[in-house]
């Protein structure tokens, strides 16, 4: 049975007492695609240190082995120096790139070509792999108005799976394809939703052997009936403003907030499964193998942190997410996930299957507390994109909120 069924339902974060009720079921999904993070979890592009450098990690320093590693490397090597990432252009020599999935980056600006025309006048005397600079297929020129653009549906019926950023073709054959997946309210959506999943493509570039093929917003149904939540459509909306105008690879999937009943983020997770892996087939590599997508949850330490918190997450679902697919943890200010990671025991069993990444530049961008600033007349520019500060000016939202201000500055949003 659904928790949102009855009638007293109110979602777990805002009733700490609220208790599931029986039959919280994972159905018997399709397999899963079969990777485990920390199989193929290592640092690509850091040179192998000397033997006689690596000191086996006792257990009781086990969070040091979970430091922007997959928490379950404890018997490997920590790496002191941060390795430079790898770049399109310095991989494009071994990659075997398919010019079809250039959409993500057709064009390259005045600013790309610079750069491109420096380095092929370099390439002949460095060796090439070192020089750090932003993706450019991650950004959207914010002036643009952007191309094939696929909006969601506002009715189940119409629904379909948004693929129109979705690489079809695996860059690097030698990597394996990965798609994250944000669950969340996101009312409204903030820069630190969107710099989430910039950590996350950092911290697999840099930690992992897979490669990043989408990233999705769930923004979560009106059934889940959290305070401050402003309507699905909406809040569908603002994310896909919010992705269309400020990066050129994320995605907005409607089909959870469309649902008649609260889903159960382990059953989300099973909708991408089913979408990219059974209807699809996964992700094609250049030489014409298919490979199946990893698909893994992206959340802040708190959510995380709600895991441990009597009744809200059954266990089983805490196994299905985390064995089945995965989780990226991005650290919330003040928050301990590595410690939490220690003393919960299913996150432990499934260690392997995660990811903590570390905030390099804090941001605590609340979207409580951006709903409070709404409410006040204060300004909350810079702390989400245009675009959507015009569509809540617009629609007039949050203006006539209720939440009670001792909720707001509690401890969630401080
Ligand atoms: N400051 C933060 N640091 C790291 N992750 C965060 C932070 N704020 C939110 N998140 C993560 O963003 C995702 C979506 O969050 P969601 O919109 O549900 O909550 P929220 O941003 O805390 O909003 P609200 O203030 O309405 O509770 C969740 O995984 C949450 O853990
Ligand atoms: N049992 C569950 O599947 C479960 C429990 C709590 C939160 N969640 C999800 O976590 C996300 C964020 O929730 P909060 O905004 O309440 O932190 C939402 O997408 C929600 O659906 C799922």
């Amino acid at each position: 049975m659904d928790p949102t069924n009855d009638p007293n339902f109110v979602p777990p974060s805002a009733n700490k007492n609220y208790v599931p009720p029986a039959g919280n079921k994972v159905p018997k999904s399709k397999p899963i695609q079969p990777y485990v993070l920390e199989d193929y979890c290592e640092l690509i592009d850091a040179p192998q240190p000397h033997p006689s450098k690596s000191l086996p990690i006792s257990p009781s320093s086990g969070s040091a082995g979970l430091d922007n590693h997959c928490a379950g490397s404890q018997n490997k090597i920590v790496h002191h120096k941060i390795p430079k990432p790898r770049t399109d252009l310095n991989s494009s020599s071994d990659d075997e790139s398919d010019p079809k999935q250039e959409n993500r980056d057709s064009k390259p600006n005045d600013e790309d070509k610079l750069h491109l025309n420096q380095h092929n006048s370099k390439h002949e005397k460095q060796p090439v792999g070192n020089i750090p600079r932003i993706h450019s297929f991650q950004i959207a020129d914010l002036e643009e108005v952007p191309h094939g653009v696929q909006r969601q549906s506002k009715n189940l019926e119409t629904y379909k799976f948004p693929t129109h950023r979705l690489v079809s073709t695996l860059k690097e054959s030698g990597k394996y394809p990965l798609v994250i997946v944000a669950c969340g309210s996101f009312s409204p959506i903030t820069y630190l939703h969107l710099r989430m999943f910039e950590m996350a493509i950092d911290a697999i570039r840099e930690n992992t052997k897979f490669e990043v093929v989408g990233g999705y917003y769930s923004p979560v149904s009106d059934n889940y009936k959290k305070q401050g939540l402003a309507s699905a459509a909406h809040r569908v909306r603002m994310c896909e403003l919010a992705c269309e105008r400020t990066s050129s690879w994320l995605m907005v999937d409607a089909w959870e907030s469309l649902q008649p009943q609260y889903t159960r983020t382990a059953l989300v997770l099973d909708h991408f499964n089913e979408e990219i892996n059974i209807k699809r087939g996964g992700v094609i590599t250049s030489s014409g193998v298919r490979k199946p997508c990893k698909i893994m949850l992206l959340a802040g330490g708190d959510l995380i942190e709600s895991m441990g918190e009597p009744n809200v997450w059954a266990d089983q679902d805490l196994h299905h997410i985390l064995g089945g697919y995965g989780c990226l943890i991005v650290e919330r200010t003040g928050s301990d996930v590595r410690s939490f990671l220690l003393s919960h025991d299913i996150m432990y069993e499934h260690r392997k299957n995660i990811l903590v990444i570390t905030q390099l530049i804090y941001n605590d961008i609340s979207s409580t507390k951006v709903r409070l600033f709404i409410r006040r007349g204060m300004s909350v520019q810079y702390l989400l994109p245009n675009s959507v500060i015009r569509y809540i000016q617009e629609h007039k939202l949050y203006v006539n909120d209720t939440e009670p201000v001792k909720q707001v500055m509690g401890d969630k949003a401080d």
